[in-house]
């Protein structure tokens, strides 16, 4: 049988199945996480995109939309990034063998998403400014037809992305989750999961929806901001600040499917401490052995706060979605911890180590 992709579910991409451009992205696992769960009270599951080619769920989009690129007869591509984009970007590119361009707000990408961008051939430019100012700048760019966009403002990358969304409910049994919880930055992928849920439901594959919940970082949440006021329309946070690079973005693009996204469901928006982020990440890597990058650990300290906050009830069935694999940011994850002890080789020195000499 085909390799587990998300290319099971190609009748419902937009793409011409002769030519897809792919590294078997998708399939991800659905981990069930017991340990935490019990300890809250829910029954969790978390829905690994760290197993993605490129560690994180982009590449559901980045095969759609490299794909559309070579059919659209396009020469290069671009995008802004906060780093796994670019990453993603960067590997499609170099498989369809397009000229690629990224550009990454200047110090604020962590090492991980960078290396893939430079080593996979893209060429990166750092940017004196933002992601949000990156974005603007290369979206003039594209409206020059110098570069083809594939920033999540491109259909295309949802409709790779909205994979998710069918294969949690397959996974689970041809049914939806209580509630499916995932960070949000630019706001396309809490987008794109509720389009595929919807697909899957107006289908009539399965006779209940998800509540969808976005988590952002205190630093950089306007779209919690607009959801507690109720309104459609967001306040742009000029400079969005948090650890969680990923998701330091102030003006997201999507913000009006998200929205809509979160209130067809009857979800909610809320948002998390740095050091809520950093607490969650460690409890997913050490009570559960699953390693995410910060951005992803957003939506387990979005679970904990919400039930503190009587949010969400003790029970429920909860899949959070983790978004990038530990290893985008090792700098923050080595930062986080005790520095290694150095010993000598000799068994003495290890056993007056072990022994707590
Ligand atoms: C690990 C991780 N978790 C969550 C998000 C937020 O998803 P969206 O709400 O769909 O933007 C991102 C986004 C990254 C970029 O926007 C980029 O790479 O330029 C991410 O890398």
């Amino acid at each position: 049988g085909r390799k587990k992709t998300m290319w099971k579910y190609k009748e419902f991409m937009p793409v011409d199945e002769s030519k897809i451009v792919t590294l078997q992205e998708g399939g991800t696992p659905l981990i069930k996480c017991d340990n935490i769960g019990k300890d809250l009270g829910v029954k969790l599951y978390v829905k690994f995109e760290g197993a993605n080619p490129t560690g994180s769920f982009k590449d559901r989009g980045m095969s759609v939309g490299i794909t559309k690129a070579l059919e659209l007869g396009v020469k290069s591509v671009g995008c802004a990034s906060t780093g796994n984009t670019s990453a993603s970007l960067a590997a499609y590119a170099a498989r369809a063998n397009l000229d690629c361009l990224v550009l990454l707000p200047h110090g604020k990408v962590a090492l991980g998403k960078l290396a893939q961008a430079m080593f996979h051939g893209a060429r990166v430019l750092s940017v004196r400014g933002n992601f949000d100012e990156a974005l603007e700048a290369v979206t003039s760019l594209a409206l020059m037809g110098e570069v083809y966009l594939l920033n999540s403002v491109n259909p295309f990358r949802l409709e790779g992305q909205k994979s998710i969304g069918f294969e949690i409910v397959d996974e689970l049994g041809w049914r939806s989750p209580d509630r499916i919880i995932l960070p949000v930055g630019n706001a396309g992928n809490i987008s794109a999961i509720w389009k595929g849920i919807s697909e899957f439901y107006r289908a009539g594959f399965i006779d209940d929806r998800p509540m969808m919940t976005g988590i952002q970082a205190e630093g950089a949440s306007p779209i919690v901001n607009a959801f507690k006021k109720g309104e459609m329309e967001i306040e742009p946070v000029k400079n969005p600040e948090t650890v969680a690079t990923a998701i330091r973005i102030g003006a997201p693009v999507s913000y009006l499917k998200a929205l809509r996204a979160i209130y067809e469901s009857e979800g909610l928006a809320e948002s998390v401490s740095d050091k809520e982020i950093l607490e969650a990440q460690k409890l997913l890597a050490r009570k559960e052995g699953v390693g995410v990058e910060p951005a992803s650990a957003a939506s387990l300290a979005g679970l904990i706060r919400l039930l503190d906050e009587g949010e969400i009830d003790r029970g429920e069935e909860v899949v959070c979605i983790a978004t990038g694999h530990l290893l985008k940011d090792p700098d923050t994850a080595i930062r986080a911890c005790e520095e290694p002890l150095e010993v000598e080789a000799d068994i003495n020195s290890l056993l007056d180590v072990i022994m707590g000499k």
